[in-house]
Protein backbone atom coordinates (compact mmCIF):
# COMPACT_ATOMS: atom_id res chain seq x y z
CA UNK A 1 0.00 0.00 0.00
CA UNK A 2 1.40 3.34 -0.86
CA UNK A 3 0.61 6.40 0.32
CA UNK A 4 -2.66 8.32 -1.82
CA UNK A 5 -1.70 12.18 -1.81
CA UNK A 6 -3.48 12.77 -5.28
CA UNK A 7 -6.18 14.24 -3.76
CA UNK A 8 -4.52 16.76 -1.57
CA UNK A 9 -3.73 18.49 -5.14
CA UNK A 10 -7.58 18.88 -5.51
CA UNK A 11 -7.77 20.36 -2.16
CA UNK A 12 -4.72 22.43 -2.14
CA UNK A 13 -7.03 25.73 -4.00
CA UNK A 14 -9.43 25.39 -0.75
CA UNK A 15 -6.47 24.93 1.90
CA UNK A 16 -5.72 28.19 2.55
CA UNK A 17 -3.56 27.36 5.84
CA UNK A 18 -0.16 28.42 5.27
CA UNK A 19 2.75 27.09 8.06
CA UNK A 20 4.87 29.37 9.02
CA UNK A 21 5.98 26.61 10.24
CA UNK A 22 26.21 3.86 8.84
CA UNK A 23 31.44 -4.06 11.32
CA UNK A 24 31.10 -4.63 7.73
CA UNK A 25 29.23 -3.97 4.89
CA UNK A 26 27.08 -6.84 3.64
CA UNK A 27 25.95 -6.99 7.21
CA UNK A 28 22.77 -9.08 7.89
CA UNK A 29 20.89 -6.92 10.46
CA UNK A 30 19.45 -7.34 13.47
CA UNK A 31 21.44 -8.87 16.34
CA UNK A 32 23.78 -10.12 13.48
CA UNK A 33 25.57 -7.19 12.99
CA UNK A 34 26.36 -6.64 16.68
CA UNK A 35 27.00 -10.07 17.43
CA UNK A 36 30.27 -9.55 15.44
CA UNK A 37 30.78 -6.99 17.38
CA UNK A 38 30.50 -8.22 21.21
CA UNK A 39 32.03 -10.73 23.07
CA UNK A 40 29.82 -14.09 23.57
CA UNK A 41 28.67 -13.19 27.04
CA UNK A 42 26.50 -10.41 25.14
CA UNK A 43 23.03 -11.55 25.14
CA UNK A 44 19.74 -10.61 22.90
CA UNK A 45 16.71 -10.11 24.93
CA UNK A 46 13.31 -10.16 23.54
CA UNK A 47 11.49 -7.33 25.29
CA UNK A 48 7.72 -7.04 26.07
CA UNK A 49 6.67 -4.15 24.35
CA UNK A 50 2.89 -4.69 23.28
CA UNK A 51 3.47 -2.69 20.23
CA UNK A 52 6.97 -3.57 18.63
CA UNK A 53 6.92 -6.66 16.12
CA UNK A 54 9.80 -9.22 15.30
CA UNK A 55 11.75 -7.00 17.83
CA UNK A 56 14.82 -8.52 19.13
CA UNK A 57 16.67 -5.66 20.65
CA UNK A 58 20.75 -6.23 21.68
CA UNK A 59 20.42 -4.02 24.86
CA UNK A 60 22.12 -0.74 23.90
CA UNK A 61 24.54 -0.84 27.04
CA UNK A 62 25.43 -4.10 25.48
CA UNK A 63 25.57 -3.43 22.22
CA UNK A 64 25.98 -0.12 20.63
CA UNK A 65 27.87 1.67 23.56
CA UNK A 66 30.65 -1.25 23.68
CA UNK A 67 30.90 -1.31 19.92
CA UNK A 68 33.89 0.03 17.80
CA UNK A 69 33.56 3.46 16.44
CA UNK A 70 35.81 2.76 13.47
CA UNK A 71 35.32 -0.05 10.84
CA UNK A 72 37.10 -2.39 13.03
CA UNK A 73 35.33 -5.14 14.80
CA UNK A 74 37.63 -4.63 18.11
CA UNK A 75 36.13 -4.25 21.30
CA UNK A 76 36.51 -1.24 23.33
CA UNK A 77 37.00 -1.65 26.98
CA UNK A 78 33.98 0.76 28.67
CA UNK A 79 36.74 3.00 30.42
CA UNK A 80 38.33 4.58 26.90
CA UNK A 81 34.48 5.72 25.87
CA UNK A 82 34.44 8.24 28.71
CA UNK A 83 31.98 7.10 30.85
CA UNK A 84 33.95 4.74 33.04
CA UNK A 85 32.56 5.34 36.54
CA UNK A 86 28.83 4.85 35.49
CA UNK A 87 27.18 3.46 32.12
CA UNK A 88 24.65 5.15 30.68
CA UNK A 89 21.29 4.88 31.47
CA UNK A 90 19.40 1.80 29.21
CA UNK A 91 17.17 3.98 26.82
CA UNK A 92 17.21 0.72 24.67
CA UNK A 93 13.85 0.13 24.39
CA UNK A 94 13.17 3.97 24.18
CA UNK A 95 15.72 4.43 21.71
CA UNK A 96 14.39 1.92 19.22
CA UNK A 97 11.00 2.58 19.48
CA UNK A 98 11.75 6.86 18.18
CA UNK A 99 13.99 5.14 15.60
CA UNK A 100 11.24 3.12 14.16
CA UNK A 101 9.22 6.28 14.69
CA UNK A 102 11.06 8.47 12.59
CA UNK A 103 11.79 5.74 10.42
CA UNK A 104 7.81 5.44 9.46
CA UNK A 105 7.95 9.77 10.04
CA UNK A 106 10.31 9.75 6.60
CA UNK A 107 8.65 7.29 4.69
CA UNK A 108 5.34 9.34 4.99
CA UNK A 109 7.27 12.54 4.43
CA UNK A 110 9.03 11.30 1.29
CA UNK A 111 5.40 10.42 -0.56
CA UNK A 112 4.23 13.63 0.73
CA UNK A 113 6.69 15.64 -0.62
CA UNK A 114 7.26 13.17 -3.75
CA UNK A 115 3.61 14.39 -4.68
CA UNK A 116 4.49 17.77 -4.45
CA UNK A 117 7.06 17.86 -6.72
CA UNK A 118 5.06 15.65 -9.21
CA UNK A 119 2.68 18.33 -8.65
CA UNK A 120 4.90 20.64 -9.50
CA UNK A 121 5.99 19.45 -12.92
CA UNK A 122 2.73 19.80 -14.58
CA UNK A 123 1.42 23.72 -12.42
CA UNK A 124 4.37 24.39 -11.22
CA UNK A 125 3.32 27.55 -9.28
CA UNK A 126 0.70 26.80 -8.11
CA UNK A 127 2.65 23.71 -5.90
CA UNK A 128 5.48 26.13 -5.51
CA UNK A 129 3.75 28.90 -3.40
CA UNK A 130 1.28 26.23 -1.53
CA UNK A 131 2.34 25.03 1.41
CA UNK A 132 -1.04 22.59 2.00
CA UNK A 133 0.76 19.30 1.85
CA UNK A 134 3.44 20.55 4.03
CA UNK A 135 0.60 20.88 6.57
CA UNK A 136 -0.64 17.66 5.43
CA UNK A 137 2.86 16.63 6.44
CA UNK A 138 3.42 18.32 9.73
CA UNK A 139 0.36 17.54 11.33
CA UNK A 140 0.07 13.88 10.14
CA UNK A 141 4.07 13.05 11.04
CA UNK A 142 2.99 14.98 14.26
CA UNK A 143 -0.39 12.46 14.55
CA UNK A 144 1.55 9.63 13.84
CA UNK A 145 4.58 9.76 16.28
CA UNK A 146 2.61 10.69 19.08
CA UNK A 147 0.62 7.61 18.38
CA UNK A 148 3.46 5.56 17.76
CA UNK A 149 5.14 6.66 21.12
CA UNK A 150 2.26 6.48 23.33
CA UNK A 151 0.75 2.67 21.88
CA UNK A 152 4.56 2.12 22.60
CA UNK A 153 5.81 3.41 25.53
CA UNK A 154 2.51 2.54 27.61
CA UNK A 155 4.24 1.95 31.08
CA UNK A 156 5.17 6.05 30.60
CA UNK A 157 3.14 8.69 31.13
CA UNK A 158 3.79 10.85 28.00
CA UNK A 159 4.68 14.12 27.19
CA UNK A 160 5.73 15.69 24.23
CA UNK A 161 6.78 19.04 22.70
CA UNK A 162 6.10 19.65 19.63
CA UNK A 163 5.39 22.25 16.67
CA UNK A 164 1.85 22.17 15.74
CA UNK A 165 -1.06 22.85 18.26
CA UNK A 166 -4.34 21.21 17.75
CA UNK A 167 -6.42 24.41 17.65
CA UNK A 168 -5.88 25.30 14.22
CA UNK A 169 -6.55 21.75 12.81
CA UNK A 170 -9.49 21.90 14.75
CA UNK A 171 -11.47 24.99 12.84
CA UNK A 172 -14.49 24.31 11.13
CA UNK A 173 -13.17 25.79 8.14
CA UNK A 174 -9.99 23.28 8.29
CA UNK A 175 -12.39 20.02 7.79
CA UNK A 176 -10.66 19.37 4.09
CA UNK A 177 -7.46 19.59 5.54
CA UNK A 178 -8.11 17.31 8.44
CA UNK A 179 -9.58 14.79 6.53
CA UNK A 180 -6.36 14.97 4.74
CA UNK A 181 -4.44 14.45 7.70
CA UNK A 182 -6.38 11.89 9.07
CA UNK A 183 -6.35 9.45 5.46
CA UNK A 184 -2.38 10.37 5.44
CA UNK A 185 -1.89 8.95 8.88
CA UNK A 186 -3.79 5.88 8.30
CA UNK A 187 -2.60 4.82 5.15
CA UNK A 188 0.85 5.32 6.73
CA UNK A 189 0.44 3.48 10.13
CA UNK A 190 -1.22 0.66 7.76
CA UNK A 191 2.47 -0.10 6.66
CA UNK A 192 3.75 0.06 10.37
CA UNK A 193 4.17 -3.63 10.45
CA UNK A 194 7.01 -3.41 7.62
CA UNK A 195 9.01 -1.35 10.18
CA UNK A 196 8.03 -3.40 13.60
CA UNK A 197 4.99 -1.32 14.41
CA UNK A 198 1.72 -3.37 15.01
CA UNK A 199 -0.94 -1.34 13.04
CA UNK A 200 -3.71 -0.17 14.62
CA UNK A 201 -6.62 -2.53 14.91
CA UNK A 202 -9.03 -0.63 13.07
CA UNK A 203 -8.65 2.41 11.25
CA UNK A 204 -8.24 5.94 13.04
CA UNK A 205 -10.72 8.32 13.00
CA UNK A 206 -10.69 12.14 13.29
CA UNK A 207 -10.91 12.10 16.90
CA UNK A 208 -8.36 9.76 17.84
CA UNK A 209 -6.21 11.64 15.01
CA UNK A 210 -7.00 15.05 16.95
CA UNK A 211 -6.24 13.12 20.71
CA UNK A 212 -2.84 12.09 18.91
CA UNK A 213 -1.80 15.95 18.29
CA UNK A 214 -2.77 17.40 20.61
CA UNK A 215 -1.48 14.92 23.13
CA UNK A 216 1.90 17.27 21.96
CA UNK A 217 1.11 19.43 24.44
CA UNK A 218 3.76 19.45 26.89
CA UNK A 219 5.59 22.52 27.49
CA UNK A 220 8.42 20.93 28.45
CA UNK A 221 10.63 22.33 32.02
CA UNK A 222 13.67 21.10 34.57
CA UNK A 223 11.97 18.22 35.55
CA UNK A 224 10.64 14.75 34.88
CA UNK A 225 10.84 13.25 31.16
CA UNK A 226 9.77 14.57 28.20
CA UNK A 227 9.91 14.49 24.51
CA UNK A 228 10.48 16.89 21.60
CA UNK A 229 9.42 16.82 18.14
CA UNK A 230 10.19 19.26 14.92
CA UNK A 231 7.75 16.94 12.94
CA UNK A 232 9.45 18.60 9.40
CA UNK A 233 12.21 20.98 10.18
CA UNK A 234 12.75 22.62 7.06
CA UNK A 235 9.43 24.23 5.93
CA UNK A 236 11.13 25.47 3.25
CA UNK A 237 13.74 23.15 2.06
CA UNK A 238 10.42 20.48 2.23
CA UNK A 239 8.27 22.78 -0.19
CA UNK A 240 11.67 23.18 -2.84
CA UNK A 241 11.71 19.40 -2.91
CA UNK A 242 15.09 20.00 -0.95
CA UNK A 243 16.65 19.06 2.51
CA UNK A 244 14.36 18.68 5.99
CA UNK A 245 14.26 16.85 8.99
CA UNK A 246 12.16 14.73 11.25
CA UNK A 247 13.74 15.64 14.97
CA UNK A 248 12.39 13.74 17.55
CA UNK A 249 14.52 13.26 21.43
CA UNK A 250 13.98 12.63 24.73
CA UNK A 251 14.90 15.24 27.54
CA UNK A 252 15.02 14.01 31.11
CA UNK A 253 15.41 16.43 34.21
CA UNK A 254 16.87 19.33 31.50
CA UNK A 255 19.34 17.30 29.38
CA UNK A 256 18.94 15.60 26.26
CA UNK A 257 19.50 11.65 25.99
CA UNK A 258 18.38 10.82 23.15
CA UNK A 259 18.15 12.35 19.75
CA UNK A 260 16.80 10.65 16.40
CA UNK A 261 17.09 12.96 13.40
CA UNK A 262 15.27 11.46 10.06
CA UNK A 263 17.06 13.00 6.85
CA UNK A 264 15.25 11.39 3.85
CA UNK A 265 16.90 13.67 1.34
CA UNK A 266 20.55 13.12 2.82
CA UNK A 267 22.57 12.52 -0.10
CA UNK A 268 25.28 9.24 -0.17
CA UNK A 269 27.44 11.48 -1.99
CA UNK A 270 28.60 14.77 0.62
CA UNK A 271 29.32 16.74 -2.13
CA UNK A 272 26.13 16.73 -3.54
CA UNK A 273 24.66 18.30 -0.03
CA UNK A 274 25.29 21.81 -1.50
CA UNK A 275 23.42 21.11 -4.43
CA UNK A 276 19.47 21.71 -4.81
CA UNK A 277 18.19 18.61 -4.34
CA UNK A 278 16.74 18.33 -8.04
CA UNK A 279 20.29 17.47 -8.98
CA UNK A 280 20.62 14.49 -6.86
CA UNK A 281 16.78 13.28 -7.86
CA UNK A 282 18.13 13.34 -11.85
CA UNK A 283 21.58 11.70 -10.93
CA UNK A 284 19.82 8.88 -8.87
CA UNK A 285 16.94 7.87 -11.75
CA UNK A 286 20.37 8.05 -14.49
CA UNK A 287 22.20 5.83 -11.76
CA UNK A 288 20.75 2.16 -11.18
CA UNK A 289 20.88 2.14 -7.35
CA UNK A 290 22.06 -1.14 -5.77
CA UNK A 291 19.98 -3.40 -2.91
CA UNK A 292 22.44 -1.58 -0.19
CA UNK A 293 23.61 1.32 -1.82
CA UNK A 294 23.25 4.17 0.88
CA UNK A 295 21.23 6.09 -2.14
CA UNK A 296 20.16 8.48 -0.10
CA UNK A 297 18.25 9.39 3.51
CA UNK A 298 19.63 7.99 6.98
CA UNK A 299 18.41 7.92 10.17
CA UNK A 300 21.05 9.40 12.67
CA UNK A 301 21.00 8.73 16.64
CA UNK A 302 22.74 9.27 19.83
CA UNK A 303 22.17 8.42 23.04
CA UNK A 304 23.67 10.59 25.78
CA UNK A 305 26.73 9.59 27.50
CA UNK A 306 27.86 6.46 24.94
CA UNK A 307 30.05 8.38 23.40
CA UNK A 308 28.46 7.00 19.98
CA UNK A 309 26.40 8.11 17.38
CA UNK A 310 24.80 5.87 14.70
CA UNK A 311 23.45 5.90 11.32
CA UNK A 312 20.97 3.93 9.70
CA UNK A 313 19.47 4.17 5.96
CA UNK A 314 16.07 4.54 5.28
CA UNK A 315 14.10 1.63 4.84
CA UNK A 316 14.66 0.99 1.06
CA UNK A 317 11.17 -0.41 -1.33
CA UNK A 318 8.70 -3.00 0.57
CA UNK A 319 11.54 -4.34 3.04
CA UNK A 320 10.84 -5.44 6.39
CA UNK A 321 13.18 -3.57 9.13
CA UNK A 322 15.46 -5.18 11.12
CA UNK A 323 17.04 -3.81 14.21
CA UNK A 324 19.21 -2.17 13.51
CA UNK A 325 19.15 -1.83 10.41
CA UNK A 326 22.69 -2.19 8.91
CA UNK A 327 23.43 0.86 11.35
CA UNK A 328 27.03 1.85 11.17
CA UNK A 329 29.08 4.60 13.41
CA UNK A 330 28.99 8.13 12.77
CA UNK A 331 32.36 10.30 14.21
CA UNK A 332 32.95 14.19 13.45
CA UNK A 333 35.52 15.07 11.34
CA UNK A 334 39.43 15.42 12.20
CA UNK A 335 39.65 18.29 10.24
CA UNK A 336 40.81 21.56 12.72
CA UNK A 337 42.35 23.51 10.20
CA UNK A 338 40.13 26.64 9.06
CA UNK A 339 41.43 26.57 5.77
CA UNK A 340 40.38 22.87 5.35
CA UNK A 341 36.89 22.83 7.19
CA UNK A 342 33.66 23.43 5.34
CA UNK A 343 31.55 25.96 7.46
CA UNK A 344 27.24 24.99 7.10
CA UNK A 345 24.64 27.82 7.73
CA UNK A 346 21.05 28.36 7.46
CA UNK A 347 19.82 28.94 3.41
CA UNK A 348 17.36 31.75 4.95
CA UNK A 349 19.18 34.95 5.72
CA UNK A 350 15.93 35.94 7.82
CA UNK A 351 17.45 32.81 9.85
CA UNK A 352 21.11 33.81 10.13
CA UNK A 353 23.46 36.74 9.72
CA UNK A 354 24.94 35.45 6.27
CA UNK A 355 27.01 38.67 6.49
CA UNK A 356 28.25 38.54 10.17
CA UNK A 357 29.45 34.36 9.19
CA UNK A 358 31.07 35.75 7.00
CA UNK A 359 33.56 38.02 8.53
CA UNK A 360 33.58 35.20 11.19
CA UNK A 361 34.36 33.26 8.89
CA UNK A 362 36.86 35.29 7.22
CA UNK A 363 38.76 36.27 10.71
CA UNK A 364 39.17 32.35 11.79
CA UNK A 365 40.83 31.89 8.26
CA UNK A 366 37.64 30.14 7.06
CA UNK A 367 38.29 29.58 3.08
CA UNK A 368 35.49 27.67 1.76
CA UNK A 369 32.40 28.73 0.58
CA UNK A 370 29.70 28.71 2.95
CA UNK A 371 27.70 25.54 2.83
CA UNK A 372 24.18 26.60 3.00
CA UNK A 373 21.39 23.35 4.07
CA UNK A 374 17.85 23.84 5.09
CA UNK A 375 17.06 22.40 8.48
CA UNK A 376 18.94 20.09 10.91
CA UNK A 377 20.49 18.28 8.58
CA UNK A 378 23.45 20.90 9.36
CA UNK A 379 23.68 18.65 12.77
CA UNK A 380 23.67 15.25 10.55
CA UNK A 381 26.31 16.80 8.44
CA UNK A 382 28.61 17.33 11.68
CA UNK A 383 28.17 14.18 13.08
CA UNK A 384 28.61 12.57 9.84
CA UNK A 385 32.10 14.12 9.45
CA UNK A 386 31.08 15.91 5.96
CA UNK A 387 31.10 19.57 7.52
CA UNK A 388 33.00 21.00 10.25
CA UNK A 389 31.01 23.70 11.63
CA UNK A 390 27.89 25.34 11.78
CA UNK A 391 27.16 28.76 12.67
CA UNK A 392 23.33 30.42 13.69
CA UNK A 393 23.35 34.13 14.29
CA UNK A 394 19.24 34.89 14.28
CA UNK A 395 18.02 38.29 14.67
CA UNK A 396 17.62 40.17 17.84
CA UNK A 397 14.59 38.90 19.73
CA UNK A 398 14.49 35.73 17.83
CA UNK A 399 14.07 32.65 20.80
CA UNK A 400 15.82 29.63 19.35
CA UNK A 401 12.84 26.32 19.86
CA UNK A 402 13.95 23.28 21.47
CA UNK A 403 12.71 21.28 19.01
CA UNK A 404 14.75 22.41 16.22
CA UNK A 405 18.03 21.54 18.29
CA UNK A 406 17.72 19.29 21.00
CA UNK A 407 18.12 15.74 18.97
CA UNK A 408 20.85 17.70 16.63
CA UNK A 409 22.81 18.59 19.46
CA UNK A 410 23.16 15.59 21.23
CA UNK A 411 24.23 13.65 17.92
CA UNK A 412 26.62 16.31 18.00
CA UNK A 413 28.22 15.50 21.25
CA UNK A 414 28.11 12.18 21.25
CA UNK A 415 29.95 11.76 17.35
CA UNK A 416 32.85 13.70 19.33
CA UNK A 417 31.64 17.20 19.19
CA UNK A 418 31.57 20.60 20.78
CA UNK A 419 28.21 22.75 20.82
CA UNK A 420 27.86 25.69 22.61
CA UNK A 421 26.00 29.17 22.35
CA UNK A 422 28.44 31.99 21.03
CA UNK A 423 29.17 32.42 24.88
CA UNK A 424 30.60 29.02 25.05
CA UNK A 425 27.76 27.76 27.28
CA UNK A 426 25.20 24.70 26.61
CA UNK A 427 22.31 25.18 25.60
CA UNK A 428 19.79 25.29 28.09
CA UNK A 429 16.61 22.67 27.26
CA UNK A 430 15.38 22.64 30.75
CA UNK A 431 13.55 26.13 30.72
CA UNK A 432 10.68 25.31 28.46
CA UNK A 433 10.15 25.48 25.00
CA UNK A 434 12.79 27.83 23.92
CA UNK A 435 16.56 28.38 24.58
CA UNK A 436 16.13 30.73 27.39
CA UNK A 437 19.50 32.54 27.92
CA UNK A 438 21.24 31.68 24.69
CA UNK A 439 24.09 33.88 24.28
CA UNK A 440 24.20 35.09 20.81
CA UNK A 441 24.06 32.49 18.63
CA UNK A 442 24.93 29.43 18.13
CA UNK A 443 28.02 27.23 17.30
CA UNK A 444 28.33 23.65 16.45
CA UNK A 445 32.24 22.67 15.31
CA UNK A 446 34.10 19.68 15.02
CA UNK A 447 36.53 20.02 17.50
CA UNK A 448 37.54 22.11 20.54
CA UNK A 449 40.39 24.10 18.09
CA UNK A 450 38.12 25.40 15.64
CA UNK A 451 35.17 26.24 18.30
CA UNK A 452 38.01 27.96 20.29
CA UNK A 453 38.57 30.02 17.45
CA UNK A 454 35.11 31.01 16.36
CA UNK A 455 34.08 31.98 20.01
CA UNK A 456 37.14 34.75 20.10
CA UNK A 457 35.94 35.92 16.75
CA UNK A 458 32.58 36.13 17.95
CA UNK A 459 33.96 38.11 21.21
CA UNK A 460 36.73 40.58 18.70
CA UNK A 461 33.65 41.52 16.40
CA UNK A 462 30.21 41.56 17.59
CA UNK A 463 29.77 44.86 19.38
CA UNK A 464 30.41 46.24 15.32
CA UNK A 465 28.24 43.82 14.16
CA UNK A 466 23.95 45.03 13.46
CA UNK A 467 22.91 42.40 15.36
N1 LIG B 1 13.45 34.40 12.02
C1 LIG B 1 13.99 33.25 12.34
N2 LIG B 1 15.23 33.21 12.86
C2 LIG B 1 15.81 32.05 13.18
N3 LIG B 1 15.21 30.85 13.04
C3 LIG B 1 13.95 30.85 12.55
C4 LIG B 1 13.28 32.01 12.17
N4 LIG B 1 12.06 31.68 11.71
C5 LIG B 1 11.96 30.37 11.80
N5 LIG B 1 13.09 29.84 12.30
C6 LIG B 1 13.39 28.47 12.64
O1 LIG B 1 14.43 27.96 11.79
C7 LIG B 1 14.06 26.63 11.40
C8 LIG B 1 14.65 26.33 10.03
O2 LIG B 1 16.00 25.91 10.12
P1 LIG B 1 17.26 26.86 9.91
O3 LIG B 1 17.29 27.87 10.99
O4 LIG B 1 18.47 25.98 9.87
O5 LIG B 1 17.00 27.65 8.55
S1 LIG B 1 16.96 27.20 7.03
O6 LIG B 1 15.85 26.28 6.85
O7 LIG B 1 18.27 26.57 6.65
O8 LIG B 1 16.84 28.46 6.31
C9 LIG B 1 12.56 26.67 11.35
O9 LIG B 1 12.05 25.38 11.59
P2 LIG B 1 10.71 24.90 10.82
O10 LIG B 1 9.66 25.89 11.19
O11 LIG B 1 10.45 23.53 11.42
O12 LIG B 1 11.02 24.86 9.37
C10 LIG B 1 12.17 27.63 12.45
O13 LIG B 1 11.87 27.00 13.68
MG1 LIG C 1 12.01 23.46 12.89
Amino acid sequence: MTLNCANLAARVPRILELRRRRCSPNLVGGAGFFSCLLPSTHKTHHHSNPLLLHCSITKRKQSHSLSSSSSSSVMEDPKDLGFSSQDPEDYSNELEVAVRAVQIACFLCQKVQESLISKATTTHVQAKDDNSPVTVADWSVQATVSWILSESLVSRNLSIVAEEDVQTLSKADKADLLEAVVQTVNECLAEAPRFGIKAPGITLGTSEVLEAISRCNSTGGPSGRFWTLDPVDGTLGFVRGDQYAVALSLIEDGEVVLGVLGCPNYPMRKEWLGYHHRYHRIISKLTPSTSESWDKGCVIYAQRGTGKAWMQPLLQGHKQFVWPNHARPVQVSSIDNPALATFCEPVEKANSDHSFTAGLAHSVGLRKQPLRVYSMVKYAAIARGDAEVFMKFARSGYKEKIWDHAAGVLIIQEAGGVVTDAGGQPLDFSKGMYLEGLDRGIIACAGANLHDKIIKAVDASWNSSSL
